[in-house]
């Protein structure tokens, strides 16, 4: 693939929805997402041959039942002698119990493989789009999408599905009987089966937005729950809690009121398909009556007619009820399909590989031109500088300048619209995402730490790392140091996002990272605040051993650090205007002397 039609690529998916705004206006997502079950089609059939069985066993049994009442009404004093069909009722109801156990176990246990199944794919999605297009998308909506669409999807895929299969064949199959004994009401019970199926097309449409409002509103509030408790600490110093809640529990009213409307419509289409059933059982019976009293249904038969009148309907109430949902349905569905579906911001070329073992550690910005959104503001126009092996480069510029995003174009979290970045002499679409990735060692501003062990938390930059090597990392980085004094040392778990733990510890272990990834091309993410000097002192510590044999970039905000750098590179409003030493720039009175002037570079305290 040329660096055009990688262009056009980063255009297009630039100019594409953003997962949130997929298509939801149709029935793609639900079907789309049936080719999951396809996946899993043994189980599928399982769990459909073991519902048609159960319930073709439970109406046998029902109509046995009901014929073995009729005989023996008739018989009166001198009954008896049932025995051979008694033996096979209870053979019958045993065998319904059975199926309907087997039916139980085997729908649970593919559900459960359709979950699994659904939430790899919507993790996978995740971390194709990460981080470009979740920016845009709020955490509690995607935790929602995550966990309860999910569940809700798994609901109708497991359980209802098959009973859709059971609504098609059990009534055929019980209309034969019926057509046999009273062809007249099985007549009857046809027209009420196609009129009864037609009940959820009645208020299709309103099903279908009250649903999509619905989920979306649930997205809402898991998001606003998220974030109140993310930040329950700026929420309390605030006083701002009360607040909070408020609107918590205004979204939670307007919630409220979504349900009540949809659980109307959906009470009106179940109350509506109650009645034809009643209707129809009442009108079996009476053309039931009327046979008998004409000599056309033997008596015997005629609790067998009415039972089964009901009993074939049945299954239709079902995929009612099942229906009845489905504008819900329609809304998961439309927002798992947004995440596994969305395009990625960037793509891996079909040609593309691994790094070579012996890369140089070059990097080379040339031309880059650059904005987030197709139109949009450029946000970096024609950046051009180069850092050499061993050379340590400090980009340096106001807030909005574009720093964060030359890295962001450097990891490949978005590509570049225009000119290239190369690494080593190749460009970087050259290199497979994970290639390239593993290529960099990045230290964040703001770190995020998982609820596990510190050691464990370290070796999330290399996973393979000896325990020997995890240690001299966290010796060197100055985790050690306060590593010692917790309860197990490294094996000390860390509380949920690290908030047990000062930004200058976690600071700290953002750095054994680094170190312990041992990567060719190092960047750092300076903290603007929270750092004190021994971390200061630490990040140079740092510097002065990892920038032998690699390429270091710095996004700097701090003098100390920006005098540590071989030179500096002075980023305004997306163009490189000056570069240099620190002296160099000083004295040229330029862009950078207006940065240090106006406090943006920080001094020592
Ligand atoms: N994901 C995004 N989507 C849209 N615009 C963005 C996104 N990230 C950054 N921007 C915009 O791009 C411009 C450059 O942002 P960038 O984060 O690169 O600046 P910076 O120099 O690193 O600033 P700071 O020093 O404050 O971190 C800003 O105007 C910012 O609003």
């Amino acid at each position: 693939m040329t660096a055009e039609v990688s262009d056009q690529h980063a255009a297009s998916r630039r100019a594409s929805t953003g997962p949130q705004q997929a298509d939801d206006s149709s029935w793609h997502p639900l079907l789309r997402l049936l080719t999951v079950l396809a996946e899993q089609r043994p189980m599928l059939l399982a769990t459909v041959v073991t519902a048609v069985l159960a319930q073709l066993c439970t109406i046998g049994a029902t109509g046995i039942a009901a014929w073995l009442v009729g005989r023996t009404i008739l018989a009166g004093a001198a009954g008896g002698g049932e025995t051979g069909g008694l033996a096979l009722l209870g053979g019958t109801a045993l065998t319904a119990g059975i199926l309907h156990w087997l039916h139980s176990w085997v729908s649970h246990l593919y559900a459960f493989r359709l979950i699994a199944a659904l939430r790899m794919k919507i993790f996978d999605g995740l971390e194709r789009l990460a981080p470009g297009r979740l920016v845009q998308r709020r955490t509690g909506d995607v935790v929602a999408t995550a966990v309860s669409d999910i569940e809700r999807l798994e609901w109708i895929y497991a359980h209802q599905l098959p009973s859709v299969v059971v609504a098609l064949v059990v009534p055929v199959a019980a209309l034969v009987g019926l057509s046999f004994v009273a062809p007249l009401i099985g007549l009857v019970v046809v027209l009420a089966a196609v009129v009864l199926g037609t009940v959820p097309a009645w208020l299709a449409a309103r099903a279908h937005a009250q649903g999509k409002a619905l989920r979306a509103e649930l997205g809402r509030l898991h998001a606003d729950v998220v974030d109140g408790v993310q930040g329950l600490r700026e929420l309390v110093a605030f006083g701002a809690g009360r607040r909070y809640l408020r609107g918590i529990a205004e979204v939670a009213r307007s919630l409220r009121g979504l349900h009540l409307a949809y659980g109307r419509r959906a009470g009106l289409e179940n109350g509506t398909a109650d009645l034809i059933v009643a209707s129809t059982v009442v009108v079996a019976l009476g053309l039931g009556v009327a046979a008998v009293t004409s000599g056309t249904l033997p008596r015997a038969w005629l609790p067998v007619v009415v039972v089964l009148a009901g009993a074939v309907l049945t299954p239709v109430m079902q995929v009612v009820s099942t229906s009845s949902a489905v504008g819900e349905l329609r809304g998961c569905a439309a927002r798992i399909t947004a995440v596994t579906d969305a395009p990625a911001p960037v793509v891996e070329r079909t040609d593309a590989r691994r790094p070579p073992q012996d890369l140089e550690p070059r990097v080379r910005f040339e031309d880059v031109r650059f904005a987030y959104e197709a139109g949009g503001p450029p946000v970096l126009r024609g950046v051009c500088f180069e850092i050499a092996p061993g050379e340590v480069v400090a980009l340096v510029g106001a807030s909005g300048a574009g720093k964060s995003t030359c890295l962001n174009l450097l990891a490949r979290f978005w590509d570049v619209d225009g000119g290239r970045i190369t690494l080593g002499g190749h460009d970087i679409r050259d290199f497979t995402l994970e290639g390239l990735r593993g290529l960099l060692a990045v230290v964040p501003q703001e770190v995020y730490l998982f609820r596990t062990t510190l050691r464990e938390n370290l070796r999330l930059a290399r996973p393979a790392a000896t325990d020997e090597q995890v240690r001299h990392a966290a010796m060197l980085a100055g985790v050690t140091e306060f590593a010692v004094q917790l309860p197990d040392g490294l094996d000390t778990p860390v509380a949920e996002r690290g908030l047990s733990l000062s930004g200058g510890q976690r600071q700290r272990l953002a750095i054994a990272r680094a170190l312990l990834r041992a990567a060719p091309v190092l960047v750092l993410d300076e903290a603007v605040s929270n750092v004190d000097i021994e971390n200061e002192l630490l990040v140079h510590r740092t510097l002065a051993e990892l920038r032998h044999g690699r390429a270091t970039l710095v996004i700097a905000h701090r003098l100390s650090t920006i005098r540590a750098a071989d030179r500096i590179v002075v980023l305004d409003e997306g163009r490189i205007v000056e570069s240099g030493s620190h002296d160099e720039l000083t004295a040229r009175r330029g862009r950078y002397a207006e940065l240090m002037a106006a406090g943006q570079i920080e001094r020592p305290r």
